[in-house]
């Protein structure tokens, strides 16, 4: 058994694979995995799309930054956050402090594919949700670039992306085999 000495907050835009990757990630190191998007809607005891139509966004938000600092005070584990979690100033500091943050970073047109199989994110239920996502991709980028590493998450098999992030955190130290 290896040992993880310090959280991994996975970070970046939706279809990136935050949730898939992270999932296999936290399964191949026999670690704890957290979605902030789940523990959010054990919170708020109903989904995302509920939550954003009954309350708005800005409440998803609050909502969204306690659950990380309750989430990143937690033993070391692999957290995927909501594509939007890492654009709130006061998230970004304490993943700064509480974990190692990862950049999965995915071209537009990836990105696209692999969301538009589900129609469950509430900010893409617009005419155009491509043009959407490329807006919310350009708004983001710079501040996902604040990452302390970033992995591209490409169209290749999930279990490629776990093994570059398996390299990385071991060469870095952050997993210990
Ligand atoms: N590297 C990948 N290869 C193939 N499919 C992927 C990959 N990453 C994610 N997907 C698929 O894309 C969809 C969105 O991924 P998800 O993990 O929910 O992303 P996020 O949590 O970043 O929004 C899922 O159906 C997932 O299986
Ligand atoms: O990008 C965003 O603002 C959002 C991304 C979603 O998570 P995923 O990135 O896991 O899809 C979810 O938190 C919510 O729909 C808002
Ligand atoms: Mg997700």
């Amino acid at each position: 058994m290896g040992q993880l000495t310090r959280t991994i907050a996975l970070v970046g835009m939706m279809g990136a694979g935050k949730s898939s990757i992270g999932r296999r990630l936290a399964a191949r190191m026999g670690v704890g995995f957290h979605d902030a998007d789940h523990a959010i809607e054990a919170a708020a005891g109903r989904p995302i799309s509920a939550i954003f139509a009954e309350y708005g966004e800005s409440a998803f938000r609050d909502c969204e930054r306690k659950v990380i600092a309750r989430l990143l005070d937690r033993e070391p584990h692999i957290l995927a956050t909501g594509g939007g979690a890492f654009m709130s100033e006061a998230t970004r500091a304490r993943l700064a402090e509480k974990s190692v943050t990862v950049w999965l970073r995915a071209p537009l047109d990836i990105l696209f594919a692999r969301v538009k199989r589900k129609g469950d994110r509430p900010l893409l239920k617009t005419p155009n949700p491509r043009e959407t996502l490329e807006k919310l991709l350009c708004e983001r980028e710079p501040t996902y670039a604040l990452a302390d590493l970033i992995i591209d998450s490409e169209d290749a098999p999930h279990a490629e992306a776990v093994e570059k992030l398996m390299t990385v955190l071991t060469e870095k130290g952050i997993w210990q085999p």
